[in-house]
């Protein structure tokens, strides 16, 4: 038997950081959404943990980038849960990458997040909702998140988790320019001040709250855009091909990927041509935001 377990990363619709805590991380104000853009994760049976992993179709320099070792945040998941119950049971498992590294996806996080779920699933393990959320906060402020996909207001490290009404799917374009940014670093550049605030994101909600994606999007803003716009010219250039063809365009997480919000696949598949006729190097991905069915399913 082969399980599979999906693993949906997630843009963030507005994020505002508030200040710099005692411990060192940042206090934030954000928006999760799960898109469908995500990875796989399979488990078959075998006397002892091997792990592997591959990602095909994304371009080489981005693959290389992804380790498939005990630096593989779903290997530090799965040494997590091993340490937590105590269980020394074998897995043959092996991960398909789709998303994007280091790309404001949180696809290393959500692909921790599903080996939690799939682990548990897979040896029987019955922990609790709780104990996984417990045991991901332990591996990355998006973790818990992750774990429970949907859509939700995230507060403190981004682990406080309030669940939002999942609006109905909508497509987007998820362009990743090929520059990389590394979380810690873009948080570093932070200085105490921000326009964006929890007032932004109250905006955020009052949409979600009344089922409006457009109106959420429109109204959102992300303060790693004032961080990293003025050192990173291709993100300005990158997000104002999308804008100045009349494209709502956020960045979403500490970038550097921009998301285009669209009305239909068409429209993608054309803003696709279009970058490649410009002759920009960008990964553009065609996707969906997530709906309790795509949940279910995963
Ligand atoms: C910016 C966000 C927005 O969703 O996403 P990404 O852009 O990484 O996808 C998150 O806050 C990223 O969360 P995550 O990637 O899980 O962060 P972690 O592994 O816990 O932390 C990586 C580093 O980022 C910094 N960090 C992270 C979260 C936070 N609230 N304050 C911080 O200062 C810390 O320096 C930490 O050492
Ligand atoms: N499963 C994984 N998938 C992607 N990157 C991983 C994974 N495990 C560890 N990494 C490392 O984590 C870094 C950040 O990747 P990722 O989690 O995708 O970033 P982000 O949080 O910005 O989406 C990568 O550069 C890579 O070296």
């Amino acid at each position: 038997m082969v399980l599979e377990q999906l693993s949906h990363s997630k843009i963030n619709v507005g994020l505002a950081i508030l200040h710099k805590r005692d411990d060192g991380y940042h206090a934030i104000d954000t928006i999760f959404q799960s898109i469908r853009l995500g990875d796989s994760i399979y488990f078959a049976r075998h006397h002892s943990v091997v792990f592997s992993g591959m990602a095909p179709e994304l371009p080489a320099y981005m693959a290389n980038m992804i380790p498939y070792d005990e630096s593989n945040l779903a290997m530090k998941a799965l040494r997590a849960i091993q340490d937590y119950t105590g269980c020394q049971l074998g897995a043959a498992i092996h991960l398909l990458k789709r998303v994007p590294p280091a790309a404001g996806l949180g696809g290393g996080s959500a692909d921790a997040a599903a080996m939690l779920l799939g682990l548990n699933r897979f040896w029987d393990l019955r922990l609790t909702d709780d104990e996984l959320l417990s045991i991901a906060s332990t591996l990355g402020a998006d973790v818990p998140f992750l774990v429970k996909g949907g859509a939700a207001r995230g507060t403190s490290r981004g682990d406080v988790l309030e669940t939002l009404p999942l609006p109905k799917a909508h497509w987007l374009l998820v362009v990743k320019p090929t520059l990389s940014v590394s979380t810690a670093q873009a948080y570093h550049r932070f200085d105490g001040a921000s326009q964006i605030s929890t007032d932004t994101i109250d905006t955020v909600v009052n949409h979600y709250q009344n089922q409006d994606f457009i109106g959420a999007f429109k109204a959102s803003a992300n303060t790693f855009e004032e961080l990293l716009f003025p050192i990173h010219d291709e993100l300005r250039i990158c997000k104002e091909f999308f804008t100045t063809r009349g494209y709502d365009t956020i960045m979403t997480g500490s970038g550097p990927t921009m998301i285009v919000l669209l009305d239909t696949a068409r429209d993608a598949l054309a803003l696709q041509e279009e970058v490649k006729a410009a002759n920009h190097d960008w990964l553009t991905l065609i996707t969906k935001t997530c709906t309790e069915e795509d949940l279910e399913q995963s």
